[in-house]
């Protein structure tokens, strides 16, 4: 179980994430929403320790993250992809998939999700050759190297047309069946978004104001004000 309590993170001035409260069951998938600069990438960096939290606290399965480095979050479990692709591109996709392997704690999963996330034939390419989509789901399946507690995906479909979104929302839904990792998904893509997550929380100038199932969330003013109306375009 994640837990956070009381989440803050000011720069400067800014409130970029403000007194966030949530926790995200094992198996759990969980959606993060909000418009842009809500403060959604910051919670997933000051989850994975690349930010640290300027007040509040952090916890998985009951031990306090806090004093851990980025590096020791991992190897306890905390797994992320980037908005920004980060693979290592002139190693080959089994390679990045191993750097992950060797550095976290072993998972089995692995040798089925290479198969489910289409790079079966493409493990002996140098990343830098494979196509965008595919990049993608290397940075999941290296993320899912680490034997995940918890997931956090940063974007994954952004960039994605509809088959491929389509196609990567059937992948998740095969991880979390294959695994009791909680999971966090961050995506603009709302039809994405409401058909992969159990539960979504809805981020807005860095505080929570919407937490709930899918189909409570479309119906939430406030979360209509803030964000729907913005997006719907997106969403259709
Ligand atoms: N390193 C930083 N220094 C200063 N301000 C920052 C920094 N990182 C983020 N911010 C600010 O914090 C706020 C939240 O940004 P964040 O990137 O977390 O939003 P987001 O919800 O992920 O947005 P998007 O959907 O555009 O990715 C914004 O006002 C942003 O400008």
């Amino acid at each position: 179980m994640l837990e956070l309590n009381g989440i803050t993170k000011t720069f400067g001035g800014i409130h970029a994430v403000e007194d966030v409260t949530m926790s995200v069951a094992p198996g759990e998938v969980r959606g993060l929403i909000g418009p842009n600069g809500a403060g959604k990438t910051t919670l997933v960096n000051l989850i994975s320790g690349l930010l640290t939290h300027s007040a509040g606290s952090l916890l998985l399965d009951s031990e306090p993250l806090d004093h851990l480095r980025a590096h020791e979050r991992a190897a306890r479990g905390v797994a992320r992809t980037f908005q920004n692709l980060r693979v290592f591109p002139s190693l080959s996709v089994a390679q990045n998939i191993d750097v992950a392997r060797y550095s976290g704690r072993g998972a089995e999963i692995v040798e089925a999700a290479i198969p489910e996330f289409g790079l079966s034939d493409k493990l002996n390419q140098n990343a830098g050759s494979l196509a965008y989509g595919q990049l993608r789901r290397l940075e999941i399946v290296r993320a899912l190297a680490l034997n995940p507690r918890v997931l956090m995906l940063d974007e994954p479909a952004a960039g994605m047309n509809e088959q491929e979104t389509e196609a990567l929302g059937r992948s998740l839904t095969w991880v979390r069946t294959h695994s009791d990792s909680a999971i966090l998904v961050i995506d603009h893509d709302l039809k994405f978004i409401m058909s992969l997550c159990d539960k979504i929380t809805v981020l807005n100038m860095g505080a929570i104001i919407a937490e709930g199932a899918p189909e409570e969330i479309t119906k939430n003013q406030e979360v209509i004000d803030a964000y729907l109306g913005e997006t719907d375009e997106r969403a259709a």
